[in-house]
């Protein structure tokens, strides 16, 4: 479980927070979504969760810890984070990159494991990259190299799993297979996950969970279908919406 508490954050040199006392609470074996116009404060919110920002109020709590209060080393066991794709083109092999997820779990020259083997194994299994283990990362699609950094992240089995817009690069079959890949890890493994998502119907579809986020504030959370109505979407998105046979209709 993973909360935030009245999360307030205003970047260096800026006049007006990016974040205002935004309250979330993201459960373990489910999924939540951050939703929101660009600009309204996700990311923000988003690295806030994950350590990479500070507050400057409020408090995020991991397992009834502080954050700020668990060793560098024991965040990055439990929390890990997916950006989006067009990170830096290593030159290593998709099996490589995937390996670099175990890090957190091992010091100056300690030795590789049968766990570490089947944590690599089952993360290149989880995100359809077994048979591409040996190929160059350079070599890939951007899709591909999206579902690498996945796997990297599922490789380090953390408590919680953040994805910054996960599904920009990917065609419509793996943008589903992923969704589904997480909702199962979400259901069988207790993984809490928390991503942001621009498409409202499968934020609909696929996240139990659901905050809105409008000028740095939340403006509404919750279960995702009492959150995700049509006079919401309307007053944050200036879109119509119709919910039709369980698909939100917009225009
Ligand atoms: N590094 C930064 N320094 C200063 N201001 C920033 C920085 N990053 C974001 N901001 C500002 O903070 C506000 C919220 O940005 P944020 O990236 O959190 O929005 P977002 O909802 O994730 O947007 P998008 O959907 O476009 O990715 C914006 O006004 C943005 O200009």
């Amino acid at each position: 479980m993973m909360t935030g508490k009245e999360l307030t954050y205003r970047y260096p040199g800026a006049v007006q927070p990016a974040l205002q006392q935004a309250t979330v609470t993201l459960p373990p074996g489910q999924i939540t979504a951050l939703i929101g116009p660009n600009g309204s404060g996700k990311s923000t919110l988003l690295r806030c969760l994950t350590g990479t920002l500070t507050p400057q109020q409020g408090t995020v709590w991991l397992q009834n810890r502080p954050l700020q209060h668990l060793p560098a080393r024991q965040r990055a066991q439990r929390i890990a984070v997916v950006q989006q794709a067009n990170q830096d083109q290593p030159l290593l092999t998709v099996e490589e990159i995937v390996r670099l997820g175990r890090t957190p779990f091992h010091r100056l020259w300690s030795s590789w494991t049968t766990a570490d083997q089947h944590a690599v194994e089952q993360a290149l299994a989880n995100t359809g990259l077994t048979d591409l283990a040996d190929q160059s990362y350079t070599a890939l699609s951007g899709g591909q190299q999206q579902r690498v950094w996945l796997a990297m992240a599922l490789a380090q089995k953390p408590a919680v799993l953040f994805l910054d817009e996960p599904t920009t690069y990917l065609d419509i079959h793996y943008q589903l297979g992923l969704l589904q890949t997480l909702r199962q890890l979400s259901r069988t493994q207790g993984l809490t996950v928390g991503l942001i998502l621009h498409d409202l119907n499968q934020v609909l579809q696929f996240a139990d969970r659901t905050y809105c986020v409008q000028a740095g504030r939340i403006v509404a959370g919750g279960k995702t279908v009492t959150v995700l109505t049509p006079a919401l979407i309307r007053d944050v998105f200036q879109v119509e919406a119709k919910l039709i046979s369980g698909t939100l209709a917009l225009h």
